[in-house]
Order: C-alpha cells, then sequence, then structure tokens
C-alpha cells in the first residue's frame, strides 16, 4: 500500500510540528528517523488516521486522509503500534488479542482465535499466552503490541519507537520480528535509534524540526558521510577534536574518537568509511552548518 503526501502541514496552536511535507512512501520496511520533536509522531498519527491532516493531502491505498470516509477506509487495513500502547495488566496476550481482534471487526471466533494464536507463536509469547500481562518485560510487551498490530492481517504497519528503552538483546529481537514483516506489507518505522533503520530498512526519510530533510536509500544516507568521517586519537588529557564527536574509547595510547567534520579535524586524522549513524550526524550538522540568508557575516 504505497503513501504519497504532498505538501502535508500540521499545527498545534502556535507550534507547526510538520512544514509542507513532501513524502513518497514505496513498499516493504521504511524508515522515519529524527531527533525528538522533529515530528514524526505526528505525521505517523495522520497516517494511522487518528489525526486529520491540517494542510495539504495524504493519500494511502489511494484513500484522501483529510476525508472521514478515507481515514476509515486505511484504518481498516492497517496496523498501528503507537508509542504509548496501553496494555491491560491483568488479561493475558491471548485475551487481549482476542478483545482486539474483536474492535478490528474479525467476528468469526474460529478464525480469531486461530489467527491469535499464529500471531502469538509469531512473536515468541506462545508459552506465555496464558499468563496475565502484569510481569512482563518491556520487549514483552512491544512483542504484544506488534502482534495486534498485525491482527487482520493489515497491508500497512505503522510502529512509533517500538526499541526505545528495551535492552540491546530484546532490540535485536523486536528488529529481526519487524524486518521479517515486509515483504508483501508496507512497514512504516519511526525511530531515533539509527542502528535500527541500519538493520532493517532500504529506504527511509530524515525529519528535522517539521521538515523532511533526506529521502532516499538507506545506503545513499551513509554515503552522506564519505569525506565528512575521521579517526582521531589525540593524548590523555588533550582535548576532544573539532566536529561532532561520534565515539571515544581511552585505550592506553590515548583516546580513540570517531569524528563527524566536514573538513579535516587535526593534522593526524585519519578518513575512515562512514556508517549510517556518520552520515546521518553529517546530513544533521550539514543543516545546521548551513548559513542562512540573514545570518550576519562574522
Ligand atoms: N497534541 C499536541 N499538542 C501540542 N503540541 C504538540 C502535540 N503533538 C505534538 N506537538 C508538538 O509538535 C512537535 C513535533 O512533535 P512530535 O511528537 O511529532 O515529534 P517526534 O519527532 O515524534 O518526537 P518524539 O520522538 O519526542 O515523539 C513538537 O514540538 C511537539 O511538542
Amino acid at each position: 500500500m504505497d503513501i504519497q503526501i504532498s505538501q502535508l502541514g500540521r499545527r498545534f496552536g502556535r507550534v507547526t510540528a510538520l512544514h509542507s511535507v513532501d513524502l513518497t512512501i514505496p513498499g516493504g520496511m521504511y524508515g522515519l528517523l529524527g531527533a525528538n520533536g522533529a515530528g514524526k509522531t505526528t505525521l505517523m498519527r495522520i497516517l494511522a488516521g487518528v489525526l486529520p491532516p491540517g494542510s495539504g493531502q495524504v493519500r494511502v491505498g489511494g484513500h484522501d486522509l483529510s476525508t472521514g470516509a478515507g481515514r476509515l477506509a486505511v484504518q481498516r487495513r492497517l496496523g498501528y503500534l503507537p508509542q504509548d500502547l496501553g496494555l491491560y495488566p491483568d488479561l493475558t496476550p491471548r485475551e487481549f488479542l482476542d478483545y482486539v481482534g474483536l474492535l478490528k471487526g474479525l467476528d468469526d471466533t474460529r478464525a480469531r482465535r486461530s489467527q491469535v494464536d499464529e500471531l502469538l507463536e509469531l512473536v515468541a509469547l506462545g508459552d506465555v499466552a496464558g499468563r496475565r500481562m502484569k510481569g512482563f518485560s518491556g520487549g514483552m510487551r512491544r512483542r504484544v503490541g506488534i502482534a495486534q498490530a498485525l491482527l487482520g492481517d493489515p497491508a500497512l504497519i505503522v510502529v512509533d519507537e517500538p526499541t526505545a528503552g528495551l535492552d540491546p538483546e530484546e532490540r535485536v529481537r523486536f528488529r529481526t520480528l519487524l524486518a521479517g514483516l515486509g515483504g508483501h506489507r508496507t512497514v512504516l518505522l519511526s525511530t531515533h535509534i539509527v542502528e535500527d533503520v541500519a538493520q532493517t530498512c532500504q529506504h527511509a526519510a530524515v525529519m528535522a524540526a517539521g521538515r523532511v530533510v533526506y529521502t532516499g536509500t538507506v545506503a545513499d544516507l551513509v554515503r552522506v558521510g564519505e569525506g565528512a568521517t575521521w579517526e582521531v586519537v589525540t593524548g590523555v588529557g588533550a582535548p576532544p577534536p573539532a566536529g561532532v564527536v561520534v565515539s571515544a574509547v581511552s585505550r592506553t595510547d590515548g583516546t580513540h574518537y570517531r569524528v563527524v567534520s566536514p573538513t579535516r579535524p587535526g593534522a593526524d586524522a585519519q578518513p575512515t568509511a562512514p556508517s549510517l549513524e556518520d552520515g546521518y550526524v553529517a546530513l544533521m550538522q550539514r543543516g545546521v552548518a548551513a548559513p542562512s540568508a540573514d545570518t550576519p557575516a562574522r
């Protein structure tokens, strides 16, 4: 189910959360990256039909989301995992999913129950299907969340910050699960964790301050960091190099920095191949560094 967004704007009182966003999202796994407050959740909520667009046009699978009928049509074919999905702690995952299935209009009891059991196996919660969710870990709760999004086999899945707060093992597990969902579906993954997109998506967009500042392949976003990613070793106690320090590791011979900088951050700096994080940082740095017309010359 392809998504076409043109000139989408959305304000909350005096705050402009989205400024004239243009974006075409093809099928498969698609990453939406951006810092906190960039406008990702607002965009996701509009796509999920929870929030009407302010201005501009959004079409999902041909349906116009500015109309109630369009939002309803999309909601029927959509699975949404919001940032703050509330679970019922006294229900078991099986009971919860059965309940959500009913709300989604899966009226055939036998078919619904068998779908619930299949999904519980898919998200590796089959063993605890009959246990109350009260004591579930963050990762288990997210997996219940993705299972409820998958009920009814939706063509579009919208997942907002699904790995925030998970431990590394749970994060990898959840990512692997998401990556397996692509295929015939469109899966839109919003996150500020660059590694999640690096590991699962072929295409991505980057948002900053309510605007889309990049769309394209993940490989091309990595390339934005080419010529701008450096390794620098400084002596113990020396100040850090200029540029954005992506990592710093103390070793016996000094501190090993990985730095993103458009210019060589010191005579001994060695250029190195960028990762997606370096490309993302270089993109942000360009945006911040770009002088605006009314910036006075120093
Ligand atoms: N219901 C609302 N009322 C007022 N302001 C809002 C509302 N929702 C979002 N905003 C504002 O719109 C801007 C974009 O927020 P949004 O939640 O879309 O960003 P985000 O990229 O998803 O960030 P986060 O990861 O922190 O959720 C922020 O300035 C936020 O404070």
